[in-house]
């Protein structure tokens, strides 16, 4: 059965997906926005007080990365920290009022599967390529943003394969279309993945500092602030290419250059003692501390519409 606690099998996510919704009709709206490679629903939740106008709006999913568990368990914990605290914390719930916050608690479900039931390790996508026997590319190396230039492979068996092109991949496709469907409204996009503890923000495709580089520092160094307070827990803020590697084809840079200013990547807990392997134990502190920092970037976002 569903645990938030747990990392949940897709049924079972998908399952919850749908009694979070109607268990909260005023609060959640849920949308299927596409399918995957293998026919799976692409699902995006919609949280926020419901208004007849369009609010502002923050996009956020998880799990582009099959084997990241803790990144889907974020984005469900972050979904009942909403409806849970919505009319007494302050802070969720002025955000709720006044903006809308887009949850796709697991970007690539076919890996995500395939990662419970073949290979704990896998990361990329399921498409089957033309011309090899080797399957999947990495969603977070085929976006349109230095497309295949650094820090990715153009060859199919890599686990860093960039696709035969941009957005080759339905899955990218499908939210790269959402999210430019939606760009006067998104004014933030957060991608959560593991491990590393950091928190990334453009660029990763080039050493070139960002137009709002010092406002994004400056905002990212206050989130991992409110992280560490919790636990302790030390985090690295900083540009993707300086602080973790550069590569190229990723969906932060590709959001940051098509106008959306607050765009950050996390790489949740933990620093490669577990690594992937994150035990179920340690779910509650890191979505706990997680919340802090997430809260912190949407508050930020909101004073500064
Ligand atoms: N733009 C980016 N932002 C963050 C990262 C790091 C993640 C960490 Se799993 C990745 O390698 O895909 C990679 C890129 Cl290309
Ligand atoms: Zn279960
Ligand atoms: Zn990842
Ligand atoms: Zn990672
Ligand atoms: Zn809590
Ligand atoms: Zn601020």
């Amino acid at each position: 059965a569903h645990s938030y606690t747990k990392y949940n099998t897709w049924s079972e996510i998908e399952a919850w997906i749908d009694s979070t919704a109607s268990a909260n009709p005023t609060l959640v709206s849920k949308q299927v926005i596409g399918n995957t490679f293998e026919g799976r629903p692409l699902i995006l939740l919609k949280i926020g007080k419901s208004s007849t106008s369009t609010k502002p709006a923050i996009f956020m999913d998880c799990g582009f990365h099959a084997r990241e568990w803790i990144a889907p368990a974020f984005c469900q914990w972050f979904v009942k920290e909403a409806v849970e605290t919505y009319g007494s914390d302050t802070e969720m719930t002025s955000l709720l009022n006044d903006m809308d916050v887009y949850v796709m608690p697991v970007f690539n479900v076919d890996g995500y599967v395939f990662s419970h039931t073949n290979n704990r390790m896998w990361r990329k996508t399921r498409s089957k390529i033309s011309g090899t026997s080797c399957i999947g590319t990495d969603p977070n190396r085929n976006f349109d943003a230095g497309w295949c230039t650094i820090g990715a492979s153009s060859d199919p068996c890599s686990d860093t394969f960039c696709g035969k092109t941009p957005e080759s991949e339905i899955e990218t496709k499908t939210v790269a279309d959402f999210i430019r469907r939606n760009k006067s409204t998104i004014k933030a996009y957060i991608t959560v993945h593991s491990y590393s503890q950091l928190l990334l923000f453009p660029y990763s495709y080039t050493f070139n500092l960002a137009a709002h580089h010092s406002e994004l520092l400056t905002v990212a160094q206050g989130a991992s602030a409110a992280l560490t307070s919790l636990y302790g827990t030390r985090y690295t803020s900083g540009p993707g290419a300086a602080t973790i590697y550069p590569a190229a084809g990723g969906s932060d840079d590709w959001a940051y250059d098509l106008g959306i200013k607050y765009s950050y990547t996390f790489e949740l807990r933990d620093t490669g003692f577990y690594g992937f392997l994150l035990p179920e134990s340690q779910i509650k502190p890191t979505c706990e501390e997680t919340m802090l920092a997430v809260k912190y970037i949407a508050t930020h976002v909101k004073n500064n519409l």
